[in-house]
Formats: C-alpha cells, sequence, structure tokens
C-alpha cells in the first residue's frame, strides 16, 4: 500500500476578537495563516523568480484554470508532470475555478444550468466549462487547494439576480464536491473550497454561508466581492458572512486586496486573501511602503537619492534610489517591473508576518493601529 499522503487539516492557533492565527496542512507544506498568495495566473508571479517568491515568505501561489486550460492546456501540464513541476513551485498552490476568470475576460459566453460556454479570448475556440470539468482541471494541474465553479455578477445588481447566482452556485457546490471525491481528492490531501455568494444581500449571504457548510469543504471562499462594490459594502458584507461561517475552516477573501482592506478583513476573520494589486501595480511603476504607496512615474522622483524604505529587508527597497527607480520606469525598462514587484510582494508578505506575530501576542489592535499611522 502507498504511504497515504497525510489529509487537509486546518489548525487554529490563536485568535485576538475576530482575528485569527492559523496554519494549514496541504500535500506541498504549510501555510500560514492570515496569509497573502501572489497571483500567478499563466504559472508564473509575473517579473519574479520562484525562489524570489519563496524567500519573500510567500507559502503559496494563486493558478487561474480559465487562463491555463486555454494555453497551455490542463493535460499538457499534466503530461508535463503538473503545475508544480512546470512552473518549479513545490510548495502549496491554490487554483480559481475559472468562473469569474470567464465572465470578465471571454467573448461569447453563455452561462446556464450545465455550466458556463464561452469562446477563448486567445483564439476564439470553444469550451463549454461545467463544475466537473473545473475540478478535473484542478485535479490535472495538480492543485492543493481547489475552488467551486460559481457564478460572481458585478455589483450593484437586483436582488433577483443576486439571489439566482447564489442558488446555481450552491448546486454547482454540490456537483463541484461530488466531482472531487469521485476524483480521490480527498485521499491524496487535497482541498475543495465552496465559495459563499449573494452579493450585498445580508439574508442571501447567511443562506449562502450556512447551506455550504452543511456540505464537507476543506475550506470557504467569500466570493462576490472586491467587484465595483465601495469598501464599506465588502467589510459590511464580511461583518454578517463570516460569523455563518465554519470557525474550524480556513476562510479565503477571493481578490483583495490594498494593504488596508486586508487588514480590515483579517479584523473580520478572514484567513486567506489573493489579489494582483501588488504585482500589476509595480509593473505600473506603483510602490507600496510602510509610508503608504509611491508614483515612481511622477517626476518629482527625479532627483531623490533616497530608497523606498532604508529599513526594509529587500534590496529591491533598500538599494535603490528613487530617481534610478524613477528613471528605469520613464525608460520602460523591464528592471522597473522587477524591482517593484519585489518591493510590493516584500511589502505585502511583511505585512502579513506583522498581523501573524500579533494576533499571536494578543496585540492585532495595536498592529493595525501602527500600520494605518505609517500611512498617514
Ligand atoms: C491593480 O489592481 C487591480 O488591477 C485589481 C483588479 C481587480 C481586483 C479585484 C479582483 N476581485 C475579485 N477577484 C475574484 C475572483 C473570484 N473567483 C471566483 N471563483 N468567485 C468569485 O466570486 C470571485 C470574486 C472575485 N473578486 C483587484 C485589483
Amino acid at each position: 500500500m502507498t504511504h497515504a499522503p497525510q489529509r487537509f487539516a486546518f489548525r487554529l492557533l490563536a485568535t485576538d476578537g475576530m482575528a485569527r492565527r492559523g496554519e494549514i496542512t496541504t500535500p506541498h507544506g504549510l501555510v500560514r495563516t492570515p496569509a497573502f498568495m501572489p497571483v500567478g495566473t499563466q504559472a508564473t508571479v509575473k517579473a519574479m523568480y520562484t525562489d524570489q517568491v519563496r524567500a519573500l515568505g510567500a507559502d503559496v501561489v494563486l493558478g487561474n484554470t480559465y487562463h491555463l486550460m486555454l494555453r497551455p492546456g490542463a493535460e499538457r501540464v499534466a503530461r508535463l508532470g503538473g503545475l508544480h513541476h512546470f512552473m518549479q513551485w513545490p510548495h502549496t498552490i491554490l487554483t480559481d475555478s475559472g468562473g469569474f476568470q470567464v465572465m470578465s475576460l471571454a467573448q461569447l459566453r453563455k452561462l446556464d444550468e450545465t455550466g458556463v460556454r464561452f469562446q477563448s479570448h486567445i483564439d476564439g475556440q470553444k469550451y463549454h466549462l461545467t463544475p466537473e470539468r473545473s475540478v478535473e482541471i484542478q485535479g490535472l494541474l495538480g492543485s492543493d487547494i481547489q475552488m467551486q465553479l460559481d457564478e460572481c455578477i458585478a455589483l450593484p445588481a437586483p436582488e433577483q439576480e443576486v439571489q439566482r447566482a447564489m442558488e446555481l452556485s450552491l448546486r454547482w457546490a454540490e456537483r463541484s464536491r461530488a466531482k472531487f471525491e469521485a476524483m480521490g481528492g480527498v485521499e491524496k490531501g487535497q482541498g475543495l473550497y465552496g465559495i459563499v455568494q449573494g452579493g450585498d444581500v445580508p439574508h442571501l449571504r447567511v443562506r449562502s454561508a450556512e447551506s455550504l457548510a452543511a456540505m464537507p469543504f476543506e475550506g470557504y471562499s467569500v466570493g462576490g466581492l472586491a467587484v465595483g462594490e465601495p469598501q464599506e459594502v465588502m467589510l459590511r458584507m464580511l461583518e454578517v458572512t463570516t460569523p455563518a461561517m465554519p470557525v474550524d475552516k480556513p476562510r479565503y477573501l477571493m481578490g483583495v486586496g490594498t494593504p488596508e482592506d486586508i487588514l480590515e478583513s483579517v479584523a473580520r476573520g478572514i484567513d486567506q486573501f489573493d489579489c494582483v494589486m501588488p504585482t500589476r501595480a509595480g509593473r505600473h511603476g506603483l510602490a507600496f511602503t510602510r509610508r503608504g504607496k509611491i508614483n515612481l512615474k511622477n517626476a518629482r522622483h527625479a532627483d531623490d537619492p533616497r530608497p523606498l524604505d532604508e529599513e526594509s529587508e529587500c534590496p529591491a527597497a533598500r538599494q535603490y534610489s528613487r530617481a534610478y527607480l524613477h528613471h528605469l520606469v520613464k525608460a520602460g525598462e523591464g528592471l522597473a517591473a522587477m524591482l517593484l514587484t519585489w518591493n510590493n510582494l516584500a511589502y505585502y508578505q511583511q505585512l502579513m508576518q506583522g498581523m501573524r506575530e500579533s494576533i499571536e501576542a494578543g496585540r492585532f489592535q495595536d498592529y493595525r493601529a501602527s500600520v494605518k499611522e505609517g500611512w498617514a
């Protein structure tokens, strides 16, 4: 009998108010929570080497079913040894299921009870993504933490629209779970997360969370947010949703967010985050620092010899002058994206490490206040 891999597990190590310090065990290692997951959509965290991403303290990166099914193809990645080997990232990988990306990227998409039909934004090829096919793709990729296929609608939306999409997502949750178990995901130690929907309608959020809690998911995502709603609406939805979610399972807020969003969401009981913000903003000349954001495109940096943050451990923040970074950005040099992405991911991981330590010490509110003071 081959040695049975350890089952997926979540341990709650400490709490401080609604803030939680935990750790997730997956087939590729430990994930320290609260965790920020750098986005690696097309099997790469753009402008970064995987060793660099790891050195910053990231335990998990995010991949996208939608992009990888179109190119290079899930079966091809499986033939080549799976996504961990393909991209040389031997730690935990979480994959999104494709629902959100199809609605924001694909052409000619038609959604019905079976799933979503669409044409590739790359070559126009036709696809039919179902809850079962999405789980199959994530299994072919070798994803450690998989997402159900769901329908995420933009806000604001009429309540009956929100209800329809939420109820469809619940039916797709059942089908995703059945496929995941049929593929032996549980025995492999992988996890499948149900995704809470319900828009900005409190009673629909609670119904979605309670219905999913009755199904045996390894974790639960809060979806349908960071889709154009004001920050206070997002935070209000967390206040009604996390209390209705299982306390002993990870909670993942999808697509969030800015450093402030993350602080405020940890304070409302969220454990996992992903966002393109630090990487995409870095490629557009924006640097996140302890003193707030700096737009290196701005001419005021042209003669500034100071580094971004002389106290940072990250060489990109400590070794290079703002004048040099401004020059690279203006010149369109590739090194600009590399250094600013490196700085931004370092800042995000330092923020997460600070939150983890402060929750362990029962000082989360002090930490939250001190971080926000720095931005002022
Ligand atoms: C520079 O920064 C940026 O360009 C930028 C762009 C988009 C977002 C928001 C991303 N928001 C978001 N991602 C999401 C991904 C999701 N996946 C599934 N399966 N279901 C969801 O319900 C869902 C909701 C999301 N909301 C944040 C930042």
